[in-house]
């Protein structure tokens, strides 16, 4: 398969590398907005840049009639554009906040102790991330990811804020440290004692084969998709 790189830094190099040795031909690299000719006739584009630069990157992949995974965070609030664009292009598109296999079944743990916890008031409930002093968003999009999975069970929260719990909203810490590659957690306190669960990722690799995996299922495929359809969960 020919697979266009959109961002080419700390993921972009891992994910050729990965790609590569899948046996694909990586036909682009690209630290600008695609066109016609610089994506060179991929079949698939993958899009790891920057929160500002995401929707131009993705909306010219998509009129190129392109399928897009999409693993850049940061710039949600104009997703539901997208999506739209890829069913006017007839092509497909596909965001993960985190494409690594753990962290997908991490989200489903996390549905399942949000649905035990619903009902059960002893506890607060809070989430915690760490990433690498570079990362330019936050809170992560993965911890978002898990506050959503909170709001569909539990009715007690309906939104999220940075670093504080507020009444129905859920509160998400964020933490800036050295080079970690990601860390989610989700803490549910008691007076008493506490249940925490929690992700490490050790390096990125994880979250590039989850990212090229996904480019794989969704070469033929027309529409908006998630991480849970190519995994299955
Ligand atoms: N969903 C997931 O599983 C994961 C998501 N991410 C997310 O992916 C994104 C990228 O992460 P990471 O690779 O670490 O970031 P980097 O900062 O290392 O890479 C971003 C790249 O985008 C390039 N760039 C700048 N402008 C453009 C443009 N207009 N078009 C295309 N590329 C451009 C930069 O070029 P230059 O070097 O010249 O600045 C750089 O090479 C982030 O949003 C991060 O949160 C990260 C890991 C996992
Ligand atoms: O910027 C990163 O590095 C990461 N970003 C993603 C996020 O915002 O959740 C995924 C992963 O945690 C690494």
């Amino acid at each position: 398969m020919k697979i266009a790189l959109v961002g080419y830094g700390k993921m972009g190099k891992i994910i050729d590398e990965i790609a590569t040795k899948r046996g694909h031909d990586v036909v682009a690299r690209l630290k600008e907005t695609p066109t016609a000719e610089n994506l060179n006739n991929a079949d698939v584009v993958i899009e790891f840049s920057l929160p500002e630069v995401a929707f131009n990157n993705i909306k010219a992949s998509l009129e190129n009639k392109i399928p897009v995974i999409c693993g850049t965070t940061g710039w949600l609030e104009k997703k539901q554009e997208i999506e739209k664009m890829a069913l006017e292009n007839e092509t497909a598109f596909l965001y993960g906040s985190n494409f690594s296999l753990g962290v997908n079944l991490f989200f489903a743990l996390n549905e399942k102790l949000a649905d035990l916890m619903k009902n059960v008031d002893e506890y607060s409930c809070q989430l915690e991330e760490i990433h690498h002093i570079h990362k330019l968003d936050a809170p992560s999009g993965t911890a978002i990811s898990l506050a959503e999975g909170i709001f569909k069970h539990n009715p007690k929260f309906d939104a999220w804020k940075l670093d504080d719990t507020q009444g129905n909203q859920l509160g998400i810490f964020a933490i800036r440290e050295d080079e970690v590659p990601g860390t989610h957690s989700v803490f549910y306190r008691s007076e008493v004692d506490e249940i925490e669960i929690k992700h490490t990722a050790f390096n990125r690799s994880g979250f590039a084969l989850g990212a090229v995996v996904a480019a794989e299922w969704i070469k033929d495929k027309k529409g908006n998709f998630t991480m849970k359809d190519v995994l299955g969960l």
